[in-house]
């Protein structure tokens, strides 16, 4: 037998070897799917497959890149590079520029980004003059992502009475026209958002049997991972490159089925079967990531759960501790429990091995500061990344424009940065000469008195003179690698000076963004010179990065950082200890879910995906109260805590399961409320790196908040300070004993009504 065949089980192996049909495996997290994977490329490799006819689909570009890796480790990295391997979106827009006049676009188009996109909506929602309260900008967005993602195109928007009538009961008719003015001004843009790289590859698969044939016929084996989060677009694609012939092996887990909101279908790993007749099914007990322990929380979580394929997952590895459940007073000291234990847990493993994850992104902020307070590096996934910092992207913005220089956005953003003295006027009327004709910025910029622009002799000039610019760049790209032009857009933009001159920390950070990107070039021509290409263009580039998504955050990824991200991006990732934050009614399971039983489904697998990224310790946190919109709210333990079987966890005294889902009726069966254990905050009081004054109020609130509180001592009319909101003056109070309020108008943040017993506030 190959040796690396060898690294696998009994039901493993024979999923890798099975090349009769089509192949699906379903089995539970950490069962080795993502393995099958990738030994099955590795397994086609050594039966004579060539690498550049395999096609394997993965949910991210890091997911890729791991697989890549290992693949490398078997078979070699030189047949490793060449297979098609990398995301739904990276792929197919390779295909697409390949195949892009079938289409009217041309090989260079640009790829818009959500921000784009919404840039363009927005703009488009002002020339209708539409109230941009009731066409809210961020919601016409999602409907059209949403349509396109279940391939109705703007044509058939208008036909679909469906639609059409909920837009009429919703009072936003022209959402319709909406779509067709943005899928217009993307082409004379020759643009294409994410959802269109799916659309469009349907489009040109549908439309063109001969480039479908050719691709059905280029790719002898087909694989994809975490299949239950493909959506309709993405199944499309799969099912018309596939069908008919047995060469797929796709792998799922419908218990980890988490983007419905973005479409993905868990139908699409049910049906399967039937639309692909004699597939094999393969199922995987044994769990080889977490203790036993975490796999039998995680399986009595799931159980709960109607709408679900029975599966047997079991772990052999040690019995492990238990899920430890934190309870903290509030988010802030949630997050100093969670940096206390994080420090705690270094002395087991490196902080690469840890990881935070939260249900939103908004609670990263707090979990940052109490990392920095402790002195932990950690690395944030998700946030604003590198490519979508304003100078990065307005940088980026001439690349785009030098690339492709209809690109509308980015004509926008650049057109007038550095100030050139074109105002929003001018920038306006160019608008709409180009929506008048139907043709893009660029072409209007090319031939200013045949468009018939109003503008006096000076800013025609200073639009000659853009114009010239952009076209010098564009002359010289065509003999320039990447590196080099994008030094000299840089320079002679004005952007380098403008940067330089500003001395403030901000600007520093900004200049020092801007060599980060100029260095980031110049190591991706490098690294495909390596690779073998002769001259690597500004164009490569671009195509690159413009794939990047939130979850493919790269950077230091050898350093020793805690890692903080939303649960969703912790898909198919491992790390030795995981904390689950925020475990309340309303965030974890989200308010949006509270009373819809399907979503409250899907939030508990999105629980059980993140239980399951847990090698040896699990800790589940929840605080009871916390800060939201603007104001201290009180919160109730989440009901996935419940879900649990309580002999897989450890809960401190203060938690005792709550008989009712009532904060107030659970208040009042504690014994002895605490935030911490004993031990705990002995080691906290070790810690120099907590401040002494933190120290003592988090002491102090343990302490006082043990019986009813006397707040008699603060009065109306009494100036006060809180940690958040500042300065302020009490209005009046509400309330008795713990549960007394005090309204308080904040100098800078106005009003606002705070429980006494979590505001700690100081009197002046
Ligand atoms: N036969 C095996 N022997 C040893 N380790 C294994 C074996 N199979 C899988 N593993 C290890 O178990 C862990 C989980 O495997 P993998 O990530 O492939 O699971 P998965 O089913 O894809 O999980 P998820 O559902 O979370 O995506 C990995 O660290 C993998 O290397
Ligand atoms: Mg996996």
């Amino acid at each position: 037998m190959e040796k690396y065949l060898e690294e696998l089980n009994e039901s493993q192996r024979k999923a890798v070897v099975y090349l009769d049909g089509p192949a699906l495996v379903i089995a539970g997290a950490g069962s080795g799917k993502t393995r099958v994977l990738t030994y099955k490329i590795a397994w086609l490799l050594k039966q004579g497959f060539a690498p550049h006819r395999i096609l394997a689909l993965t949910f991210t570009n890091k997911a890729a890149r791991e697989m890549k890796e290992r693949i490398a480790g078997i078979v070699g990295e030189e047949t490793a590079r060449r297979l098609w391997m990398g995301t739904f979106h990276s792929i197919f827009s390779r295909i697409l520029r390949r195949e892009a006049e079938r289409l009217g676009f041309t090989s260079n188009f640009t790829i818009y980004d959500a921000t784009d996109s919404k840039n363009l909506i927005k703009s488009i929602i002002k020339e209708m003059q539409l109230d941009d309260k009731v066409y809210r900008p961020g919601m016409i967005q999602s409907r059209i992502s949403n349509a396109k993602n279940a391939l109705i195109t703007y044509k058939a928007y208008e036909q679909n009475k469906q639609l059409i009538e909920d837009d009429l009961r919703n009072k936003i008719p022209l959402v319709r026209d909406i779509y067709a003015r943005y899928q217009n001004r993307c082409l004379q843009a020759g643009a294409m958002d994410f959802d269109d790289l799916l659309l469009q590859t349907n489009l040109l698969f549908r439309d063109h049997p001969d480039v479908l044939e050719k691709y059905r016929d280029y790719f002898q084996y087909v694989l994809v991972d975490e299949y239950q989060d493909t959506n309709f677009a993405q199944h499309l694609i799969v099912k018309r490159l596939c069908e008919g012939r047995g060469n797929l092996c796709v792998v799922g887990d419908d218990a980890q089925s988490i983007y419905s909101f973005r479409g993905a279908n868990i139908d699409n790993i049910l049906q399967f079967k039937q639309l692909y007749p004699g597939c094999q099914i393969f199922k995987l007990e044994r769990n080889y990531r977490s203790t036993q322990n975490i796999v039998n929380a995680a399986n009595s979580l799931i159980r709960k759960n109607t709408a679900q394929i029975p599966k047997q997952v079991y772990s052999e590895k040690e019995e492990g501790s238990k899920l430890q459940v934190l309870s903290s007073y509030s988010d802030y000291e949630e997050a100093y429990a969670v940096a206390a234990r994080v420090q705690e847990m270094r002395r087991q493993m490196p902080y690469a091995d840890m990881a935070v994850l939260y249900r939103t992104n908004a609670q990263s902020r707090i979990l940052e500061e109490a990392m920095r307070k402790r002195n932990i590096p950690y690395r944030v996934y998700g946030g604003l990344s590198f490519y979508q910092r304003k100078e990065v992207k307005d940088v980026i913005s001439y690349f785009r424009l030098v690339i492709n220089p209809h690109d509308e956005e980015a004509f926008k953003r650049v057109i007038n940065y550095p100030t050139r003295g074109i105002g929003d006027t001018t920038v306006s009327k160019l608008v709409s000469a180009a929506t008048t004709y139907g043709v893009s910025l660029w072409a209007v910029l090319q031939s200013l008195s045949d468009y018939a622009v109003p503008v006096n002799a000076g800013t025609a000039k200073k639009l000659v003179a853009f114009r010239e610019l952009i076209d010098s760049f564009r002359e010289r790209n065509q003999e320039l690698p990447a590196d080099e032009i994008a030094t000299a857009i840089v320079k002679e933009s004005g952007i380098v000076a403008l940067l330089a001159q500003d001395h403030s920390t901000e600007g520093i950070g900004k200049f020092e963004n801007l060599q980060e990107l100029l260095k980031g070039i110049a190591e991706f021509c490098q690294i495909r010179q390596e690779e073998g290409n002769t001259q690597v263009s500004l164009g490569d580039f671009l195509a690159e990065v413009s794939l990047l998504t939130d979850q493919d955050q790269e950077g230091d990824e050898n350093t020793d950082k805690v890692t903080l991200m939303t649960v969703h991006a912790a898909k198919g990732l491992e790390f030795g200890a995981v904390f689950v934050v925020g475990l309340e009614e309303e965030l974890f399971p989200s308010a949006m879910s509270k009373d819809n039983p399907r979503a409250i489904e899907e939030e508990r697998r999105l629980f059980y995906v993140a239980i399951t990224r847990a090698e040896h310790h699990c800790i589940l946190s929840f605080a009871r109260s916390r800060f939201k919109n603007g104001q201290t709210t009180m919160c109730i333990p989440s009901r996935f805590l419940r879900d649990i079987d309580m002999k897989y966890l450890e809960t401190e005294d203060s938690y005792r399961r709550p008989e009712t889902d009532s904060f107030v009726s659970e208040r009042k069966t504690e014994s002895r409320p605490a935030f911490t254990s004993p031990l705990q905050q002995a080691k906290m009081r070790e810690t120099p790196s907590v401040g002494p004054r933190k120290l003592t109020r988090m002491t102090e609130t343990r302490v006082s908040s043990a019986a009813e509180q006397d707040f008699s001592d603060f009065q109306v009319g009494m100036r006060v300070r809180h940690a958040r909101f500042g300065e302020g003056v009490i209005l009046s109070f509400d309330g008795d004993g713990n549960n007394r309020k005090a309204l308080i108008e904040f100098d800078n943040s106005g009003q606002k009504q705070l429980f006494l017993k979590f505001a700690r506030l100081e009197k002046m």
